[in-house]
């Protein structure tokens, strides 16, 4: 096998097509609904032209929902409000069906699939197809220890690579990407403060079920002295996922620059799927524009994080399971711009000697509005 080399992916993932990008909000313009009518759908539909390269857009057929399994050492410290080490019992409800992602997956008829990559179970006792990308059982505990060794991270990244061609080479159309663990989203904040260069009080978050105070509080110390740990590393983002993250954000990011030269577009769901985000962009600084963020989560640290992709969730309903809930709920939505900016008709031309379209809508700028991202600056 030969050595990971994360620079390639500067070289190996290019922007969506602006060529498209710019046919889709030409017919945009034709379309008898006015321009803004439509809201941010447009430029969701727009987003979704240039990254299938296609115009009009197909829909979206093969959706599939993606999820990172592991447990975390540092749920140890009780910063979570589940016990550690009960990743399992998430990934079951998930597989039984019980589970909120799994329920809302079964109605819109979305596929679901789970990849174990450190869940702290016997890995018999998950199916086979589960467990075939599992690393490693949990992670250190990241105040004190590296989270995984340099082998353990790079396995977990190339886990995360493999399942991106292998939905990509199953013809899904768009990913669903979300987590299950415990511990997760206090792993995460430490990720986003350390490429933020933030405090740990400003990404602490109270978690999957809410913690109390004092667990706050000892998250909040386990973050910053696990940014301590990440200051060395931050330079080099296999290493900083080895010290600091954990095997399901490093195949999550892995997951997310292999999709991106897949050109397979991706939903992100919460605080952690965020933070491999803002990994990923690290790496490579244009595969954001692969993606999408399904929801605000309320964890502040995902805000922290999206505002340095400078993306904008397209739903804020506070749902805090992670599981890729949050995604799944904005599924719908990207699926409802796929229809409408794919099969609105067009404008028959006016015919010869009538007034054409008002100046001002014909001379309308078609460069990129910016409504999926925040204002730069
Ligand atoms: C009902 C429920 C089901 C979930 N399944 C996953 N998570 C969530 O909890 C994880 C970690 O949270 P923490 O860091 O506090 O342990 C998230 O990564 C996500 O998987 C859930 C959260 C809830 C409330
Ligand atoms: O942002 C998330 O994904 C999240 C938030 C709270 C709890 N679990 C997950």
């Amino acid at each position: 096998m030969s050595a990971l080399n994360l620079d390639d992916f500067s070289d190996l993932i290019k922007r969506p097509d602006s060529t498209v990008r710019r046919a889709a909000e030409e017919r945009r313009e034709r379309l008898a609904v006015p321009p803004g009518a439509l809201g941010r759908l447009d430029e969701l539909g727009e987003w979704l032209a240039a990254a299938r390269a296609e115009v009009p857009v197909a829909p979206v057929e093969r959706p599939r929902v993606v999820l990172f399994a592991a447990d975390h050492g540092v749920a140890g410290l009780e910063v979570s409000a589940r016990p550690a080490g009960t990743a399992e019992a998430l990934v079951r409800a998930v597989l039984a069906g019980e589970a909120p992602v799994a329920v809302l997956a079964d109605r819109l008829g979305v596929p679901v699939r789970v990849v174990d990559v450190a869940v702290d179970c016997d890995p018999g006792t998950l199916p086979a197809e589960v467990v075939r990308h599992r690393v490693r059982r949990g992670s250190g505990v990241i105040d004190r220890e590296d989270a995984l060794t340099a082998g353990e991270a790079e396995r977990a990244f190339r886990a995360g690579m493999a399942v991106a061609d292998e939905e990509a080479d199953a013809g899904t159309d768009l990913v669903v990407l979300g987590d299950l663990s415990v511990g997760g989203t206090t792993v995460a904040a430490t990720l986003i403060a350390a490429l933020c260069g933030t405090d740990a009080s400003v990404v602490t978050g109270r978690g999957g079920l809410p913690i109390d105070d004092l667990a706050w509080m000892r998250k909040c110390a386990a973050i910053r002295d696990a940014l301590r740990r990440a200051r060395p590393v931050l330079g080099d983002q296999l290493e900083l996922l080895a010290a600091v993250g954990g095997a399901d954000l490093a195949a999550l990011t892995g997951f997310l620059l292999q999709s991106a030269v897949r050109r397979t577009p991706v939903i992100l769901d919460g605080v952690v799927t965020s933070a491999a985000a803002l990994v990923a962009q690290r790496v490579a600084f244009r595969a954001p524009d692969w993606w999408v963020c399904g929801q605000l989560s309320g964890e502040p640290g995902q805000a922290k994080a999206l505002d340095r992709l400078a993306m904008e969730p397209l739903l804020d309903q506070g749902v805090r399971v992670g599981e890729g809930l949050g995604a799944l709920l904005a599924l719908p939505l990207v699926q409802a711009a796929a229809a409408l900016s794919g099969a609105l008709p067009e404008q028959q031309p006016a015919p010869e000697g009538e007034a054409g379209p008002a100046p001002e809508a014909a001379d309308e700028p078609a460069g990129e509005s910016g409504l999926l991202k925040k204002a730069e600056g």
